[in-house]
């Protein structure tokens, strides 16, 4: 049973991630908020700006070197890539070691942090509370690619396609409805950074282009594997279902799932499962909303297990 509510303070959270997070927490008993901070709403009610969230707090600014006087116990960065080292040596310098999660691509590289995508590396946590929590387009390519990943005979090639939000609330081209309209913005077609990361993590290569389309939310990702033996189908499909066999937010579909159907949900969807004449190709499709399983539900994931509840609180199923 919940005694106390852990108090949690969100920096960053005038973003399309941060708003989502107030959602969950606003659901949750066992989280209240303590800060949750924009320079653009300074001042204003939370309310105001998230239905779901009811109460008097206010959006605030504090600078990086304040944020550990504000005592939260779990500390959500929300924050553009390149932002977050700050507020980390803030806690540090102050000798305060709360859960931080981060959600931008800081840390992801760094062994001292959790990379907490919890359907492939829930058995790795040591109890670390410095989490990081993955890309969008990073999580489903890892969902396409691990349960063949021992049986690939070259990299995967995925072809990604997101949805705008994936650019965050900060104006560019790639968030321009006007720019989308009719539009498949390709960008970053080599080295993008959630290929190093999905290559990092997965302990492969991986190859990765990024599209960006005119819906708001929700991203899909085709990805090529080409197999080093022929495999069956119903073989195929099997792997992926012992892979997330009991994992809720994870569903193994015998289609290819659609990204209309996805946007405004919780968990990843996997299906396709087309194989090429000599059963030596096999096209995997996946859908996640870049917000939820992509950003914020993954990060509720995470903070869930390092406060020690269980890991699908807040988050509807
Ligand atoms: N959008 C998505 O689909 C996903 C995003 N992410 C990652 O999550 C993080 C947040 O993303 P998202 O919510 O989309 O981002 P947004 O660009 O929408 O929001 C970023 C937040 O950071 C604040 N901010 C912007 N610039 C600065 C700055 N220079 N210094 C301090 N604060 C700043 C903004 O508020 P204000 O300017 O008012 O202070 C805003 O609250 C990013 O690292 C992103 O890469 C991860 C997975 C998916
Ligand atoms: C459409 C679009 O621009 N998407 C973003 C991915 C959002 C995300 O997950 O980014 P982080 O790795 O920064 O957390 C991009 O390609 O950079």
């Amino acid at each position: 049973m919940v005694t106390s509510k852990k108090r949690i303070g969100i920096v960053g959270a005038r973003g399309h991630t941060g708003a989502e997070l107030i959602r969950l927490v606003a659901a949750h008993p066992a989280l209240e908020l303590a800060y949750v901070s924009s320079r653009e709403l300074n001042g204003q009610r939370v309310e105001d700006h998230v239905e779901a969230y009811k109460g008097e707090l206010r959006y605030s600014s504090p600078a990086h070197e304040e944020l550990p006087s504000l005592d939260a116990d779990v500390v959500v960065l929300a924050l553009p890539n390149g932002k977050a080292s700050a507020c980390v040596e803030a806690f540090d310098a102050a000798g305060k070691d709360p859960v931080i999660v981060d959600l931008s691509a800081d840390y992801r590289f760094d062994n001292s942090w959790y990379y907490g995508l919890p359907e492939l590396t829930r058995n790795k946590w040591r109890g670390e509370k410095r989490i990081s929590n993955p890309g969008c387009y990073a999580t489903a390519i890892q969902l396409s690619v691990a349960p063949l990943k021992d049986m690939l005979a070259a990299p995967p090639v995925c072809f990604g396609v997101s949805g705008y939000s994936g650019a965050g609330a900060t104006p560019s081209d790639k968030n321009n409805p006007e720019k989308l309209r009719d539009n498949l913005m390709p960008y970053s077609l080599t080295g993008h950074m959630h290929e190093k990361e999905a290559s990092r993590h997965l302990g492969i290569p991986v190859e990765f282009m990024p599209h960006v389309a005119p819906h708001f939310r929700g991203l899909t990702v085709t990805t090529n594997l080409y197999l080093s033996r022929a495999l069956k189908r119903e073989d195929v499909l099997a792997r992926f279902q012992q892979a997330y066999a009991g994992e809720k937010l994870v569903c193994v579909l015998d289609e290819a799932p659609w990204v209309s159907q996805i946007a405004g949900k919780h968990h990843a969807e996997v299906g396709g499962f087309a194989l090429s004449a000599d059963a030596k190709r096999v096209v995997v499709v996946a859908t996640l909303d870049n917000l939820l399983k992509g950003a914020a539900t993954q990060a509720m994931q995470n903070i869930n297990r390092a406060i020690g509840v269980d890991e699908y609180t807040s988050i509807p199923l």
